[in-house]
Order: structure tokens, then sequence, then C-alpha cells
């Protein structure tokens, strides 16, 4: 895989191109303010390093997941400039990916200077199964550049026009971001110190819930929580009220009981339970006195939030002892100070135990910062959830697939 530094170093290097740098500003917003910005100093120096070598630089990335149409609350209007403010330099921002806007705005690029497109995803063509009509977005994205440079690490397990198809069309290189994440993460899949602790919560359960699969002949112990529980919860046969469920994946779940029974691997579920009637409301943070249930007597109706304080001080205990840990997804809905002490409480046993650990996933490093921790604390903070499970996983992931050549 071809890095910035080669890239750098390459004859006339890159004075006067118009790189494409696709980016993961996937970042956490109330409104339109950002409550996170961790992925946008993530891949703030690739972004300086190239201007400062001249380029003049096209910043792409999606942000949460508009279908394929643009909608106002998911422009990265919010991320161009704090960007801006990063990198100490006016940063002009397209307010469409491929059309006239985006077109006008790199044709005015000078030697040096920077512009982020709107959120590729309000383009039907980025996450398009279909090769064809993947391929041809990725041939306008084409056109607006001369060089590719893949920096998106949470997006590599996306096989979408501008992760995949674009760097096949353009000379393409890794960034800083993407070299460092793989770096930590291959000492994972090669000797891990053991016990190797993995906790998995969060909401996309859907997406990474097949993880487990491999999981089982990894670790030796894996933490449930978050929205992520109460699949498994109710395939031991609890009730889980209107929780978030995966209806669909409950026979597959008591496969993995099962077998994590006979392969010696201890999984842990969640013992109680913060409870509401609805999904708080994120924005105005009003109390919601919430009920502290037993996981399995959760009452018909209400919703699981958060981990009960059982539950928080048996993670805590699980995480005592290990020699590795892998953390993606927050046990509760930690935007909310009512349910954000079951993922305070798993990032304190990380830090209390002796581990090497890593926290991965858009969320649970928001989670970590925005709940006071110190990033430091930590072995590593992975800015991708999902994509550092499908690494670990071992599977080809197109974004790094894409670059390797
Ligand atoms: N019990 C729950 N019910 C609904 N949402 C939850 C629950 N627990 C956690 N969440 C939500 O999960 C989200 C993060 O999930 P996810 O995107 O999978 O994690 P990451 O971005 O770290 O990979 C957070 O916004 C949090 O509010
Ligand atoms: O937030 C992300 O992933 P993560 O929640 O697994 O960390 C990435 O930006 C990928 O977003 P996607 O899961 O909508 O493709």
């Amino acid at each position: 895989m071809k890095t910035i530094d080669e890239l750098l170093a390459d004859g006339d290097g890159v004075r006067g191109k118009r790189v494409f740098v696709r980016a993961d500003l996937n970042v956490p917003l109330s409104g339109t303010t950002i409550t996170d910005d961790g992925r946008i100093r993530a891949v703030q120096p690739t972004i300086a390093r190239l201007a400062q070598a001249g380029a003049r630089v096209i910043v792409a990335s999606h942000l949460g997941r508009p279908k394929g149409a643009p909608e106002p609350a998911f422009s990265l209007a919010p991320a161009a400039a704090r960007l801006g403010e990063l990198l100490g330099q006016k940063v002009a921002f397209a307010t469409d990916t491929v059309g006239e806007s985006a077109r006008s705005v790199v044709g005015a690029l000078g030697d040096g200077d920077v512009a982020v497109l709107e959120n590729l995803r309000f383009n039907p063509g980025e996450t398009a199964k279909d090769d064809a009509e993947r391929g041809a977005f990725a041939d306008r994205l084409a056109a607006l550049a001369d060089v590719y440079v893949g920096d998106g690490f949470g997006a590599v397990h996306r096989k979408h026009a501008s992760v995949y198809d674009l760097p096949a069309r353009l000379p393409h290189a890794a960034g800083g971001l993407i070299a460092t994440e793989v770096g930590v993460l291959k000492k994972l899949t090669e000797d891990v110190s053991r016990p190797y602790v993995v906790v998995l919560g969060g909401a996309k359960v859907s997406d990474k819930l097949g993880v487990i699969d491999h999981l089982l002949e990894k670790a030796d112990r894996i933490l449930i929580g978050g929205g992520m529980a109460f699949t498994f919860l109710k395939a031991k046969g609890y009730e889980v009220g209107s929780s978030l469920l995966q209806e669909d994946q409950i026979p597959v779940v008591q496969d993995y009981l099962r077998r994590a029974d006979e392969r010696g691997v201890e999984f842990v579920l969640p013992v109680d339970l913060k409870v509401a009637a609805e999904f708080p409301d994120l924005k105005a943070k009003a109390p919601t006195h919430p009920e502290t249930v037993p996981a399995d007597a959760m009452p018909a109706g209400k919703m699981g939030l958060d981990n009960g304080p059982e539950t928080c001080a048996l993670y805590a205990a699980k995480l005592a002892d290990a020699a590795t840990v892998f953390w993606n997804g927050p046990m509760g809905v930690f935007e909310h100070p009512d349910f954000a002490e079951g993922t305070r409480a798993v990032a304190q046993g990380l830090i209390d135990s002796s581990a090497f650990t890593v926290v991965g996933g858009g969320d649970s490093a928001a989670a970590v910062r925005t709940l006071g921790f110190d990033e430091s604390a930590f072995g590593h903070i992975s800015t991708g959830g999902g994509a550092s499970l499908e690494y670990l996983e071992g599977k080809t992931l197109p974004g790094l697939a894409a670059l390797e050549d």
C-alpha cells in the first residue's frame, strides 16, 4: 500500500495537483453543533500535510445515513467549518458533491487550499449495490481530482463509490490515519495477550452481531451491552419491552450462546437495566426518571437504555484481570446523563485494568471523551467501530483492498 510519505516524495510531489481525500467526518451533532470533533482531528494532519505540500485538497465524507438525497440535518457544513478552525485556514464548502458547486469550488482552489464537498450520501450512487451505478458516481468524482488519498478509516468496510470504486480510477495512496489504525489493529490479529476480553454494545446491532461468530474463536470473554443486549436477553427467553431488538437474529444468537458454552468462552449479559417509557430527548436532556429492573423482569412497554448498577459492578470485575480489551459500542444512551453510567463504568474498568485497551467506534470514542476521560489512559482510540471489528475478523475491507495495488 503506497503511503502518503511516498506520495509526497514522488517526483514533483503533489504541488498543484487536485488531491481527493476520502475522510470519515461522520461526527456526532446536536443540531448543527459538533459534540465531539475527534474524527476531524484524526484526519487533520493528513489534510495539513497535503496542503503544506501545495496540493489543492478536496475533502469528502459521508455523515449519518441519509437516503441518497439532500437532508439538511446531515450537512457537512459544520464539519467543514471545524476543519477550517483546526487547520487555521479558510476551508471552502461545496453545497453538492459532483454538481456545479463542487466543480466551481474545486476549480477555484489554489495550491495549498482546502475544500470540503457536501455529504457523499446525498447522492444515491455513493452507496448503490449496483456496480454500474456506483461506478458512474465514482467517474464523476474522479473528474474532480488527479490523485486519491484514502484516510476515512471508519468507512473502509463499506463498498461505497468514494471508498472502493474511486481509488481504482486515480493514482492512490493511504493517509496517515489509516496507516496508524491498521498498525495498531494488526497487533490484535497476531498474538494477543490473554485473557482477551471484548465488549460489544451500541445501536448498529445488525451490522455488528456477525463479528461474534469470529470472536468465539478468538476471545476468552465477551461482555454484551447497549442495544445489542436485548437480542441476547430475548434469546434467553426474557421479555425486553420496547427495547432495540433484532428479532430475526434470535436463532443466530441462540447458536452463539450454545457455541460459547461448548468452547468455554464466557458470555456476560446485563443482570439489571435502567429502563424508561421512551427514548430520551438528547437535545433537551430533561430528567427521565428511569427505573432499575432485573434483566429477567423487564416491564412490558419499557425500553432498556443503560446497564444497571449491578451490571456496572459485574462488568468492572470482568475487565479487572484482562490483558487485552477491545471495546466497541456504548453500554447505553450515554448522550443523556440518566443513561451514561454503564458506559462510564466500562471506560473506568478499562483504565483500572492493566490491559492493552483499544476503544473503537465513532460514538464509543466520543463517549469516552465527552464523559471526561483522558484519551491517553487508553492504549488506542480507533475512529472506526464496524471497520475495526471487520478488520479483526480478518475480512477483506473494500477501502483497504482498493488502496493495495
Ligand atoms: N439500549 C440502547 N438503546 C438504543 N440505543 C442505544 C442503546 N445503548 C446505546 N445506544 C446508542 O448506540 C449509539 C452508538 O452505537 P454504534 O454506532 O453502534 O457505536 P459506535 O459508533 O461506537 O460504533 C449511541 O448513539 C447510543 O445512544
Ligand atoms: O460511524 C461509523 O461507523 P461506527 O459507528 O461503526 O464507528 C462510520 O462513519 C461508518 O458509518 P456507517 O456505519 O453509516 O457506514
